[in-house]
């Protein structure tokens, strides 16, 4: 016998547990279901103790730059602070009581299980069936796609849950990828000590991004004693003992206590009934409108719709499809200014279209840069100054398409750029506005200028 609600949630990672609430709060009868841990995997495995180690080695990277500015420094590291505060503060050792607690506390009816559609408007869930009388919302995220590298199958390799949850840092780690994941884990590792190498498979790290953040970061890797390999396919690895062994191509090999593939994220609809409610369970992201509507009374967000695997990306979503469950008005989404923020030091932030994205979609584009550590706030700065901006404008409509920041403050220096990219502010008016003196922002100025030059 099937239980009526309104709406069931399949995945509470930060998209489901939003609209969950949500929805539970405007009075909605929700049933939510979670296989793990309420929250998903920011919280638990990846942007929150993640932040924490980055911020950790950033002190140690800063408390290291002050001779030659302030005097002398001997830097001790100590992960175990690091451990405890993602255990103790963000984890609560992996417990999400909390959590639940939010949620039913709001009126919601939790479940832990893994759930699928049988049929539109029901779910199964540990031995339970519902019917939605409204929909169901499927937010069930993303996992790691490891790729087919021979032997991979049979070694202990880390994902980023075992990197997260490390008590101590290895003594040397392999990364394969280098990639938000593989670049931020690398170099906070790395700042305690272990010995790292990054194997990315294209010419540059974060080549998503453009090509001059990539090369930035890796000079700023290199420099601070990372072996980064880019350009390099693996060709295999064993395990023996308490040693990794990658080999590339050309038959070099490097050597770590462990490894980490951190080769990207994938959706997996195939476990999720979708079938039943005529959507292809092979593809590689369920496909969702501008109110992320994927079937009549269906409703998909987070990584698991392909628009970008963040969280910001996931809460953007699931504001919509509340509005939408609710039958409230609002804007389509709109994904023209996405950002992203990769918290290496420095932080590579972007917006919108890189330079070569927009010439793929044939817009005649201008570009425009500027070099951090020659601006006045960057040369002050001194070490650790390492930065660029760049802006990829529309030359047909006066508009920036994308830009990027790189640098000490580059996640917080790139919101001017989303604004300006957002609400298409013409590159005239930016050019003709008041820039703080001394700010790391105002080396959008001479990146203004540049478009001109
Ligand atoms: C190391 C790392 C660092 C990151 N750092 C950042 C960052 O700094 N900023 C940022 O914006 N993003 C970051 N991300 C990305 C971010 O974590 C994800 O984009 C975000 O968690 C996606 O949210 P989601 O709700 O779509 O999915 P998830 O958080 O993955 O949640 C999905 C949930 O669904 C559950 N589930 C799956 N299938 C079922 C089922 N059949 N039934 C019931 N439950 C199910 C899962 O157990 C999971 O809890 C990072 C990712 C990684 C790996
Ligand atoms: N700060 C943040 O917002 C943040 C941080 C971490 C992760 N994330 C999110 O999580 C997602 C997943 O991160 P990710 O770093 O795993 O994926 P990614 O797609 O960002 O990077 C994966 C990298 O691995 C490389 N690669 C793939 N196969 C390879 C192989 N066989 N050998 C060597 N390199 C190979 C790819 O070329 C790519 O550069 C990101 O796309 C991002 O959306 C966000």
């Amino acid at each position: 016998m099937a239980q009526d609600t309104d709406v069931v949630v399949i995945g509470m990672g930060v998209g489901g547990e939003h609209v969950a609430e949500r929805l539970a709060e405007a009075g909605l009868d929700v049933v939510g279901v979670e296989a793990e841990l309420v929250g998903g995997e920011c919280p638990y495995w990846a942007c929150i103790p993640g932040k924490m180690m980055i911020r950790a080695g950033n002190l140690l990277a800063e408390a290291r730059r002050i001779p030659g500015i302030a005097g002398q420094s001997e830097v001790v590291a100590d992960f175990a602070p690091v451990a405890a505060r993602i255990r103790d503060e963000a984890t609560d050792d992996w417990n999400d009581q909390v959590a639940v607690d939010r949620f039913t506390g709001r009126g919601g009816h939790f479940v832990r299980g893994r759930a699928r559609l049988t049929g539109p408007g029901r779910v199964e869930a540990d031995g339970q069936v519902f019917a939605a009388r409204r929909g169901v919302v499927l937010a069930t995220g993303s996992r790691p796609q490891i790729p087919p590298v021979p032997g991979l199958g049979q070694v202990p390799y880390w994902t980023n849950r075992q990197a997260i949850a490390a008590k101590q840092p290895p003594a040397s780690l392999l990364v394969l990828g280098g990639g938000a994941v593989g670049v931020e884990l690398a170099q906070a590792f790395a700042r305690f000590g272990t010995a790292v190498s990054v194997v990315e498979a294209m010419e540059g790290l974060l080549p998503a991004e453009e090509p001059e953040a990539g090369r930035l970061l890796a000079d700023v890797l290199r420099r601070e004693g990372i072996a980064v390999r880019a350009g390099a396919r693996a060709a295999g690895v064993r395990h023996a003992g308490d040693t990794f062994r990658l080999t590339l191509d050309g038959a070099e090999e490097l050597t770590g206590q462990h490894l980490l593939v951190a080769t990207g994220r994938r959706a997996d609809l195939t476990r999720l009934g979708v079938e039943s409610v005529g959507l292809d369970p092979h593809a590689r992201g369920l496909p969702v409108d501008r109110q992320m509507r994927a079937a009549d009374g269906v409703w998909g967000l987070g990584d698991l719709t392909g628009r970008g695997a963040f969280t910001h990306v996931a809460m953007y979503q699931a504001e919509i499809a509340v509005r939408d469950v609710l039958g409230e008005p609002g804007p389509d989404a709109d994904y023209r200014a996405l950002p992203r923020v990769t918290f290496t030091d420095p932080e590579v932030g972007s917006v919108g279209l890189t330079e070569h994205a927009a010439r793929e979609r044939g817009l005649r584009v201008r570009t425009g840069i500027a070099q951090v550590p020659s601006s006045a706030r960057g040369w002050i700065h001194k070490a650790g100054n390492d930065g660029v901006i760049k802006l990829v404008e529309d030359a047909e409509r006066g508009v920036l398409l994308g830009a990027t920041s790189v640098g000490p403050a580059g996640g917080e220096v790139l919101y001017g750029l989303a604004v300006a990219v957002h609400a298409e502010v013409p590159v005239d008016r930016l050019r003709h506005m008041i820039y703080d003196y001394p700010t790391f922002h105002r080396a959008m100025e001479d990146a203004l200028a540049d478009l001109v030059r």
